[in-house]
């Protein structure tokens, strides 16, 4: 291994009680909002076709004239508690808000810059309701904060001669205000979800952002962080130059999925989602395919048999109200999470050979396996095959409690689960309860007649 002052500082899972909260989550809520919101993808009648949020990036839009907005936001119909309502009925157990974007506009009266919400027709703090309104529905907070500030001018891309060095270590000082100050007025906060960390600026800054994340830590001892906040020495980003992750969760997943569980090594993740192809921020347009309620709930089930959290986004309309649409999944999302969400709180990697029929969740600490079921095979029958001298002791519907079933044995731990319906409106849950027949003390079962 390589002698590392700034890599990694843990290895595995962290196993304090906040991780383990964390872990269990399952599902969450992205919320991003901002000045952004309010060109909503358009500027002077032309469509951008990037994301929303990045619209200051285009070339048709003057830095200045950006900036601007500010004098324009005016939320009259932002309500906290309507956002958190909708939140706690989808069943999201975290939020990640964005407190300030890559165009640098505070959501929340920084004392360390005057583009902030204090500076706008709204005049007021839009984080401190949000973290109350959801906090108080047991939903935890974590805030999102890009590093890479385009309103400030100290901002650098690199750092190539001495005025940017003069300047850069400016705008670290700058970047240490405002983080100390989010964690000192919003202590209710659980973590941080950085962005905006990949340039050559910032990536050289192994130990100033290594002490920075360590001054935070002992300020809120808890505080999650995930792998995006800093590089090691090398400049090595999420793993260090050893392979070691950095920070508490692996945040690499954004609009992607694992596929297997080798390929989340071990660790803590969270996938952060769209629902159009590529748009965080409102965007009046939605171009291309817009996911449905069983779309999300597949991958949500997805994340959760491979042992991350499923994180979907919202962006609010620049009233402050959310969209039909969104309104719509999280409805959807929530009437479905009202029968089934035992298995996806506290869900786990079940360990077992992947079936086509949909995903395994175990659920943590217990012998309960939850067979989430997204594609019924035209034999009605559902194949399982447990480890060796385990056998299925018990399943039952977790839709219909009355709705139980009697595995055929079909061969040394390998059953089939006969469904008694042919179509389904909506995924669904069975639940397998196991026993451990190595002394052949399993319970025993009928064969199917
Ligand atoms: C360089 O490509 C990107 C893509 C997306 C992002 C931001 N991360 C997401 C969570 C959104 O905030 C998006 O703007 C930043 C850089």
């Amino acid at each position: 291994t390589i002698a590392l002052q700034h890599g990694a500082h843990g290895v595995g899972r962290r196993r304090d009680a906040a991780m383990e909260k964390w872990r269990a989550y399952g599902l969450g809520q992205f919320v991003h909002w901002g000045l952004y919101s309010i060109p909503a993808g358009e500027w002077n009648g032309k469509q951008y076709n990037g994301a929303a949020e990045w619209i200051k990036s285009w070339k048709e839009v003057p830095a200045t004239t950006y900036d601007s907005l500010m004098y324009q936001f005016n939320p009259t119909k932002f309500n906290a508690e309507s956002w958190a309502a909708t939140a706690k009925q989808m069943g999201v157990k975290y939020v990640t808000i964005t407190t300030k974007h890559h165009d640098g506009f505070c959501l929340w009266p920084s004392k360390y810059t005057n583009f902030t919400v204090a500076n706008s027709p709204y005049k007021k703090d839009i984080i401190g309701p949000l973290v109350k309104a959801y906090d108080r529905r047991g939903i935890d907070v974590i805030l999102y904060f890009s590093i890479m500030d385009w309103h400030n001018p100290d901002w650098r891309y690199d750092i190539k001669t001495r005025e940017d060095s003069v300047a850069f270590d400016r705008f670290k000082q700058f970047t240490r205000n405002q983080l100390l100050e989010l964690l000192t007025l919003y202590p209710a906060a659980k973590g941080l979800w950085f962005d905006g960390t990949w340039d050559k600026s910032w990536v050289k800054q192994a130990a100033f952002a290594d002490s920075l994340e360590k001054e935070m830590r002992a300020m809120r001892p808890g505080l999650i962080i995930g792998s995006r906040f800093r590089a090691d020495e090398y400049g090595k980003r999420h793993f260090d130059s050893n392979g070691n992750m950095m920070g508490d969760y692996e945040q690499g997943w954004e609009r992607k999925i694992p596929e297997k569980i080798t390929d989340v090594h071990g660790n803590d993740w969270d996938c952060v989602m769209t629902v159009p192809e590529n748009q965080w921020g409102y965007s009046k347009i939605w171009k291309g395919h817009i996911k449905t309620t069983d779309e999300l709930l597949e991958m949500l089930a997805k994340c959760v048999s491979l042992d991350g959290n499923f994180v979907l986004n919202f962006g609010p309309k620049p009233d402050g109200t959310l969209r039909t649409e969104e309104l719509d999944l999280a409805k959807g999302i929530g009437a479905w999470m009202d029968t089934n969400s035992e298995a996806i709180y506290n869900g786990e990697y079940a360990g077992l050979v992947k079936q086509d029929w949909g995903y395994y969740v175990k659920k943590t600490g217990t012998n309960k396996i939850y067979m989430l079921v997204f594609n019924v095979p035209v034999s009605g029958a559902l194949n399982v095959v447990l480890p060796s001298r385990t056998a299925i002791s018990k399943v039952y519907d977790l839709g219909g409690p009355g709705l139980s079933y009697v595995p055929e044995e079909i061969g040394t731990s390998t059953y089939f689960i006969h469904l008694k319906q042919q179509t389904f409106k909506r995924p669904f849950v069975l639940v397998l309860e196991t026993a451990d027949n190595s002394k052949n003390s399993g319970a025993q079962y009928q064969k199917a007649k």
